[in-house]
């Protein structure tokens, strides 16, 4: 890139900086999306950088793929109803030592690496996030629905100039751990700490008229259009559970809310800091 076109980008970036510095992100860091090592440091580093400009960054992560790697070492199988891990009493040991242990730590220390200071946290400290066990028609054993956020734990963590990352995995009123969906407790987070935004990052361009055709990207979602894209059959299997964490998200308070591409390098700063954007914005 010439000398001109690198200083006009850091001066676009001036107004969104300006913007979001004192502001609280919430980003979703999902397990597809942790494909390689060379992307997970960008994400890593993208975040170090947010929090060099001003602004606190709350960093949720999945780890689904993780997990079923663990649970087939051992021999058991995944199995999921509607996008929730079917969860017996092996299962939830196994969600909590690979969520708040493995995939936690890693994230922690890769941040750590790329000069970030963090702390990792699970639903577990502090209380942060309270659970009760989910109701559906299938008995989904040890996945928990939020009922309470505790933003104390975060907000400490924050305000001590450490970047929180979040394992979603739940304490029960029963006693009983709780495993949680990355996105659904991510939208729970930021709407309760005020968030300015909430960024889901997935392995696909965002939501796409035509599953198949990544040119049939929607850029712009009014959250009032999302019963009729559902009725079109426009909106289905896991992008649902997403979507609606949008739209929870951004009626409760969140400005916007953003599906975007994992895959692609630095894709945050992307959407933070450029008059590019990138994916699905709901507003
Ligand atoms: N209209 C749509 N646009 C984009 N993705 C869709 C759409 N409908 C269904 N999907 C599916 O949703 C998936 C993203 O959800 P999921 O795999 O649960 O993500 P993550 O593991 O990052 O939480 C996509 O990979 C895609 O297969
Ligand atoms: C209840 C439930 O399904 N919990 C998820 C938690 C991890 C997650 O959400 O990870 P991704 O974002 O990588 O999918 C699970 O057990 O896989």
């Amino acid at each position: 890139m010439d000398i001109n076109k690198r200083a006009k980008v850091l001066i676009q970036a001036m107004p969104y900086i300006r913007k979001f510095s004192g502001e609280t992100i919430v980003v979703k860091y999902g397990g597809n999306a942790m494909i390689n090592d060379k992307l997970k440091s960008a994400v890593m580093s993208d975040i170090a950088l947010m929090r060099l400009v001003g602004v606190n960054v709350v960093l949720v992560h999945g780890g689904g793929p993780e997990i079923n790697a663990m649970l087939k070492a051992v021999g058991k199988e995944s199995k999921f109803e509607n996008g929730m891990r079917v969860t017996d009493d092996e299962t939830i040991d196994i969600v909590q030592m690979v969520l708040a242990g493995k995939v936690n730590k890693n994230l922690v220390q890769l941040m750590e690496k790329h000069g970030g200071k963090a702390i990792g946290l699970c639903g577990l400290d502090g209380n942060m996030l309270m659970a009760e066990k989910l109701v559906t028609s299938a008995d989904l054993g040890y996945v928990g629905e939020i009922k309470e956020v505790n933003p104390e734990p975060l907000q400490n963590v924050i305000n001590n100039g450490y970047i929180p990352i979040v394992a979603t995995v739940a304490s029960g009123y029963d006693g009983n751990v709780y495993n949680v969906n990355a996105d659904i407790a991510a939208a729970h987070i930021a709407a309760k700490i005020g968030a300015k935004k909430l960024i889901l990052m997935t392995d696909i361009r965002g939501l796409l008229r035509d599953v198949n055709d990544e040119e049939s990207l929607i850029s712009v979602v009014n959250v009032s259009e999302v019963p009729m894209l559902k009725r079109e059959g426009i909106i289905k299997g896991g992008m649902i559970p997403k979507i609606d964490c949008c739209v929870e998200a951004v009626r409760s308070g969140v400005s916007r809310a953003h599906i975007i591409d994992g895959r692609i390098e630095h894709s945050i700063l992307i959407e933070m800091f450029s008059d590019e954007g990138i994916g699905t914005m709901f507003y």
